[in-house]
């Protein structure tokens, strides 16, 4: 920050993610989900410092994303091990190069297909996302919203990675392309894919989750089994149920106040501010136990 005060942008974050699974990670604009993605693929700004681990399964043993060095990240694990489908798709492909190029590109560094057969490559890669032939030769102002969030997702699949990151995937789509959208990414994880999905779309995150991991401020508040989160018993975080009884098809109750600035952040639980359950204890920063953090939280369901 300006002054070279730090700001935490995430903290104390801890999860694991299987094959086959698909984990969820919501919570509003600004507490720190992108910013998460980013450093689990070693793309954090320059002047960002990174503790703890986070370890990806390479084939060959664990390594540790948050310390590996760029080459191994770019050679090993961009692309192969782990895919990005990146928030506002449009913004990250090379705006002067067609859809093409991007594809015939990412097919030949990924895949070392000889350049005879990249052609085909290229157009076998797009129908798997189902971006339409006729429009690879378009460029990225060219596309609606909808394509290019096709176009960088057959980016994202062509090295058939075991770990997907989708950064809000189904943001800005339409009802059918949302659908659609979230029956792929249910399938991904089906065939045996380890699937993040960031979201503030809860009801995307219902459909295509089986763990929901809920962010506040930076940190993980309530990680549960999205049946239990989105049915019964429900969120057991006072700002998890809040988020649920925001949506239109619940109580449409919009949570009071905003979020805090991280640069400001209370000293204990930066929810306590918009909580109704507030007490003195909440003075004090509720670690995650048990899958929850807060001293306030509701039970969790009999096993
Ligand atoms: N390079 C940076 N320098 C300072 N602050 C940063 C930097 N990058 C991110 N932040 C701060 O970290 C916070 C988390 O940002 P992040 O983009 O991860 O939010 P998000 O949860 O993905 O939100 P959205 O839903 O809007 O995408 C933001 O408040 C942002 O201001
Ligand atoms: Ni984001």
């Amino acid at each position: 920050m300006p002054g070279g005060r730090p700001v935490a942008a995430v903290t104390d974050v801890s999860f694991d993610l299987r094959p086959g699974e698909c984990l969820a990670l919501v919570g509003e604009s600004g507490c720190g989900k992108s910013v998460l993605a980013s450093a689990l693929l070693g793309l954090l700004p320059g002047n960002a410092r990174t503790r703890g681990a986070a370890l990806i399964d390479t084939g060959e043993g664990p390594l540790d994303l948050l310390t590996a060095d760029e080459a191994t990240l770019a050679r090993t694990v961009r692309g192969r091990r782990a895919g990005l489908i990146p928030q506002s798709p449009a913004a990250h492909l090379t705006p002067v190069r067609t859809v093409r190029s991007h594809l015939a590109e990412t097919v030949r560094a990924l895949r070392g297909t000889p350049r005879r057969e990249l052609r085909a490559a290229a157009e076998a890669a797009a129908a798997r996302a189902a971006f339409p032939a006729d429009h690879l030769d378009r460029h990225p102002h060219q596309l609606s919203g909808g394509l290019a969030q096709r176009a960088a997702t057959a980016l994202a699949l062509v090295a058939d990675a075991p770990l997907l990151i989708a950064d809000e995937p189904t943001t800005g789509l339409d009802r059918d392309l949302v659908d659609r959208t979230v029956g792929e990414l249910r399938r991904h994880a089906d065939e045996g894919h380890g699937l993040l999905v960031i979201t503030h779309d809860l009801a995307a995150a219902e459909r295509v989750a089986d763990r929901v991991a809920v962010m506040y401020a930076g940190r993980v508040v309530e990680l549960a089994a999205a049946d239990a989160f989105f049915g019964h018993p429900g969120p057991r975080h006072p700002y998890a149920a809040g988020l649920l009884d925001a949506l239109p098809e619940r109580s449409f109750t919009p949570i009071p106040g905003l979020p805090p600035e991280l640069d400001a952040l209370p000293d204990g639980c930066a929810f306590a501010p918009r909580c109704d359950r507030a007490t003195e204890r909440c003075a004090s920063l509720p670690a995650l136990a048990d899958g929850v953090a807060c001293h306030h939280a509701r039970e969790a369901a009999d096993a």
